[in-house]
């Protein structure tokens, strides 16, 4: 697990007010990641045939998690909040106070591309830019040690992309000359052409992760354009192999190793429990623990978005309205990568199909019949759908935590296309009833275009941490990785809209509203309110960004930045794309199922009146539907809850009733009983600038869905 969550741009004083720099329900899917990997560690300690020997690594950032690597005398994870460099201080002394012939100290970490500028008075020698972070920490620790006597030695680690940096086809280094082990050149192989398996194990320390400063003048002959990033390297790079999880832990250092003759029953004494820190059990816990500063600022983010989150992190996991239903951790992220990709059966905990073991050895026992074909099979057609667990892998804030990485997605999905392949069919029908012998004609694995997709997906993701690399501090300019002035506006009163889910666009404040809730929103659902807000009501783009920072499950720093970057039509892509978000409400959420969970006060409302309330006009089934619940609802004897029309429960004022207000609007939504300005904000725009044609392509979808052909 990286185990550092990047603090929101506004800590790094980069942007500022009204947008709070916490995160909220990202905080619990931290927690419960350091949870499972407390368990995961402590287990690891009860397996026989640890190798000896101490270390301690942690993650450049705060709150920083510190891994005392244990033994089956006492295996466990230390935790601490702080700033890095001091926690590291405080772990170092604990550990030279019980080891004082202790020479020499190892510091091992996984890099992350932050975005922070250099704190004050840290040293003028590293420019701002990604990455420096990690040097401060880094000179602040061995600097520490030094001064004890001790020899720090340095190990950063880069698991954050599918292509390593030393592997690109690209000459990083101002050397003219392309890095290792890509294939050399730039470009070379076949383009379309799948990696290569790489031949040999790459070594362990590169030239990248050697280089302390990673200045992002090294990354300025990377392609500008996503499309030209991704042929080059996808025809070009090798994906190094993932190394095999640890089978055993070696012994803790000092003050964490039980002692064995503490107890006189014999059985070992365990280390104080405060030696290993406590994992905060709430949002708000966390947040008490951090100070009264991040207090108040979770106070203003819950304001903002009309939410508590200490009462949230309860349930927020369970919500069953929730696209994204799973727990942290490592073990998790392997079941969803494995149902995703070879279905249902593959995980099945009853059929022991799997038990609990990683890799390909995992799939040694007996298949299954499957039950239904793997999601992964539809992914092209369902990814950008608003709604559903499976119409993505939902893999993102797995990645983002580190608790899988995408080169271990990449690695399963190749495994399943050689599957399809030695079965001897493209689409591989056969393959499961091959196996199974039992002839499951419903049984598919995912067809070679299917996989193809889904590892463009982390290439898109490479592209934009690169990217980040590459352009530095731009990321975050208000004109952005081009420097394009744009006359932003400020408006808090319409960023509060946004926020909350009231602009009156259903498909904008159901997405919106689902973000705050759960920290899900749907790739599509992210292009859309990211457009409506840069675009259309042409606010400063970073307000938006800073929220998705607060908010999202998955937030990365460099794919959220450089996605809004793209969106704010700031970023490095000659396409400048403005959605038309009614219109793509109704194409992705086509029954309108996001605007009924998201939205209770339009629930009672026909499909096409939740994508469009302001509505003057009923269809001749809707006028029937209407009629139909004014009966029911007098028959109940509840008429006068729902108010009629412009009726005595009308509380004007109450929600928004800005926007288009003197446009009258929602005569037919009115006949349900819902009123717009009161039950429902007006639109915030026009709603016919909201709305267009469907694109071929979408007729072309639709016209398969209705052959059956699409899997929706
Ligand atoms: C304004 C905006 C902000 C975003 N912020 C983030 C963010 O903070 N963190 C984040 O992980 N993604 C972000 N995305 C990208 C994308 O929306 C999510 O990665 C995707 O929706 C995650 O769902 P999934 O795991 O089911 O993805 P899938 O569709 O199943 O794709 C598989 C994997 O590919 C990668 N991927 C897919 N789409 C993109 C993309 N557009 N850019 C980069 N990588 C991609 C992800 O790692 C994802 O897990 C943002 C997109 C937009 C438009």
């Amino acid at each position: 697990m990286a185990g550092s969550t990047p603090p929101a741009r506004s800590a790094s004083g980069s942007f500022n007010e009204p947008i709070s720099a916490v995160r909220s329900l990202g905080v619990w899917f931290l927690l419960e990641g350091l949870l499972e990997l407390r368990r995961q560690i402590q287990e690891l300690g009860q397996r026989p045939g640890a190798p000896q020997g101490a270390a301690a690594g942690a993650a450049a950032g705060a709150p920083a998690a510190a891994i005392a690597r244990a033994g089956p005398e006492g295996a466990g994870l230390v935790v601490r909040c702080g700033q890095t460099e001091q926690v590291f201080a405080q772990l170092l002394t604990q550990v030279l106070e019980a080891h004082p012939e202790l020479r020499h100290v190892s510091l091992h970490y996984h890099m992350e591309p932050l975005l922070e500028p250099e704190p004050a008075g840290a040293g003028a020698a590293a420019a701002a830019g990604p990455g420096d972070r990690e040097a401060v920490v880094q000179r602040a620790v061995t600097a520490w040690a030094a001064k004890r006597g001790v020899n720090c030695s340095v190990h950063p680690y880069w698991d954050k992309t599918l292509f390593h940096p030393d592997d690109l086809p690209y000459p990083l280094y101002g050397t003219g000359k392309a890095a290792a082990g890509g294939g050399g050149g730039s470009g070379g192989g076949k383009s379309g052409q799948r990696p290569a398996k790489p031949q040999k194990q790459q070594p362990e320390r590169s030239q990248f992760t050697q280089a302390a400063n990673r200045d992002v003048q090294r990354y300025r002959t990377l392609p500008a354009v996503m499309t030209d990033f991704r042929r080059t390297t996808q025809s070009a790079c090798l994906v190094r192999p993932c190394l095999p999880p640890p089978a055993a832990l070696p012994p803790p250092p000092g003050p964490w190793r039980r002692n064995p003759a503490a107890t006189a029953d014999g059985l070992p004494a365990t280390a104080s429990e405060s030696l290993w820190g406590e994992i905060p059990s709430s949002v708000t816990a966390l947040y008490e623990a951090a100070g009264p500063e991040a207090v108040a600022a979770l106070a203003r983010l819950q304001e903002l978005v009309g939410l508590d989150y200490g009462q949230l992190y309860a349930a927020g996991a369970d919500d069953p309205r929730s696209a994204f239903p799973f727990r942290a951790g490592s073990g998790e992220a392997l079941r969803r990568l494995r149902y995703y990709v070879w279905g249902k059966a593959e995980y099945d905990p009853e059929a022991g199909v799997l038990a609990g073991q990683d890799g390909p050895e995992a799939r040694q026992g007996p298949l299954l019949p499957l039950s239904s074909p793997p999601s992964l099979q539809y992914f092209t057609n369902t990814r950008a759908q608003a709604v559903g667990v499976d119409n993505s892998t939902k893999l993102s804030p797995f990645c983002a935590l580190g608790c899988i990485t995408p080169r271990r997605i990449y690695q399963e999905v190749e495994a399943v296309r050689e599957a399809a392949k030695a079965a001897g069919a493209s689409t591989a029908a056969g393959y499961a009833a091959a196996v199974t012998g039992a002839g499951v004609a419903s049984a598919q694995l995912p067809a070679p275009a299917e996989c193809d997709w889904l590892a463009m997906h982390l290439c898109i993701r490479d592209f934009w941490t690169y990217t980040v690399l590459k352009e530095g501090m731009a990321t975050l300019d208000e004109r952005g990785i081009v420097g394009q002035p744009v006359n932003w506006r400020r408006d808090e009163e319409v960023l509060l809209r946004w926020c909350a889910g009231r602009t009156g666009l259903p498909f904008v404040d159901a997405n919106m509203r689902e973000l705050a809730a759960t920290g899900w929103m749907s790739n599509r659902g992210r292009q859309n309110v990211a457009s409506l807000l840069a675009k259309d009501l042409q606010q400063d783009w970073r307000w938006g960004a800073e929220l998705f920072e607060c908010l999202l499950l998955d937030s990365d720093v460099a794919v959220n930045y450089c996605n809004w970057n793209y969106f704010a039509g700031v970023g490095n892509d000659p396409r400048n794309r403005r959605f038309k978000t009614v219109t793509q409400g109704m194409q992705y959420d086509e029954d309108a199922v996001l605007a009924a969970t998201w939205l209770p006060e339009l629930a009672c409302l026909p499909p096409r009146l939740r994508h469009a309330p302001w509505s003057n006009e009923l269809l001749p089934a809707e006028k029937e539907a209407a009629v139909a619940m004014a009966v029911a609802t007098t028959r109940a004897g509840t008429a006068g809850t729902r108010a009629a029309p412009g009726g005595a429960n009308a509380s004007a004022g109450s929600i928004e009733s800005g926007g288009l207000a003197t446009v009258q609007m929602g005569a037919a939504a009115a006949a349900f009983g819902v009123v717009l300005g009161r039950d429902y904000p007006m639109p915030i725009v026009d709603p016919a600038e909201q709305t267009g044609t469907l694109p071929a392509e979408e007729k072309a979808r639709k016209a398969a869905k209705a052959r059956g052909k699409v899997k929706l």
